[in-house]
């Protein structure tokens, strides 16, 4: 359960989590502090990034460790699951409508609000069209709009950009640097190029460890950036092999 703090970070304390009937747990001992702007959490498939998403968003309580937060942000989440559903007989705007409505945002505040965030995932001409009727790209916009309506603190984003096309996923990138000076979002991505856009923090799990927590000047040179330049890889993409190269070698894996 995420617990009030002082600080503005959301500070991950030695979280483990085990799935019923698993043996092995999916988190082991995270630690992880994320500031406000955008943070990106890194990890092969499997290595518990949805798993630790769910917890910072309260929808489930970690096995052992805590999650605490700056007042009032544990209070205001928005969350996007990494395959959200919704009755596709729904209009854009009104999963829009009624999400301002269940998370209480003021009745006077509530049209402006769906406007701003059908605009900001660049859906703002197709409110009227039923959800089950948009693309795969504007379905998962859709859902982003969704997330962030009411304004939360912390935004947390499960594979945002999976499936979009290069121009909206440029547009979604924007839109979440966009909230960097107000909000701490989190986005698990497998997508190295919005890492190196947007973020500002990187968190790398493996095997359910955290592996790496820092800013992401000191993700691009853990201990030195690896000698070849000519490997067809970027800076970001030779970093997150080596933070898990690095990991390997000392036995942060199970
Ligand atoms: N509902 C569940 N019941 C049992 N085990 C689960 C469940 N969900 C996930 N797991 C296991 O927990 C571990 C972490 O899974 P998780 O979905 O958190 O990883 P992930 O990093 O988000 O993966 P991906 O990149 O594929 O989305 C995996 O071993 C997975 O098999």
């Amino acid at each position: 359960m995420v617990t009030g703090a002082a600080s503005e970070h959301i500070d991950i304390n030695d979280v483990s989590f085990t799935y019923p009937r698993r043996s092995i747990p999916a988190l082991d001992m995270v630690n992880a502090h994320w500031p406000r702007g955008v943070t990106a959490l890194l990890g092969a498939n499997g290595s518990g990034k949805t798993t630790l998403m769910t917890i910072v968003a309260g929808l489930r309580r970690p096995t052992s460790g805590e999650v605490s937060a700056a007042d009032g942000t544990a209070q205001s989440v928005g969350y996007l699951p990494q395959d959200a559903g919704w009755p596709p007989s729904f209009t854009v705007g009104e999963l829009l409508e009624y999400t301002v409505w269940w998370r209480r945002v003021p009745r006077n505040q509530r049209s402006t609000a769906c406007r701003r965030a059908a605009e900001a995932v660049g859906l703002g001409h197709r409110e009227r069209a039923k959800i089950g009727e948009l693309s795969g790209g504007q379905r998962r916009r859709a859902m982003i709009a969704q997330a962030m309506v009411h304004s939360p603190r912390l935004l947390i984003l499960d594979e945002p950009t999976a499936g979009l096309d290069p121009e909206q996923r440029v547009g979604v990138r924007e839109t979440l640097a966009s909230l960097k000076d107000t909000t701490t979002v989190i986005i698990s991505t497998h997508i190295i190029d919005d890492v190196d856009r947007i973020c500002d923090h990187v968190t790398v799990l493996n095997d359910g460890a955290s592996v790496f927590d820092g800013d992401v000047a000191a993700f691009l040179s853990p201990g030195g950036t690896p000698a070849s330049r000519d490997d067809g890889r970027s800076r970001m993409e030779r970093s997150y092999l080596q933070v898990l190269a690095d990991a390997r070698a000392s036995g942060t894996q199970r």
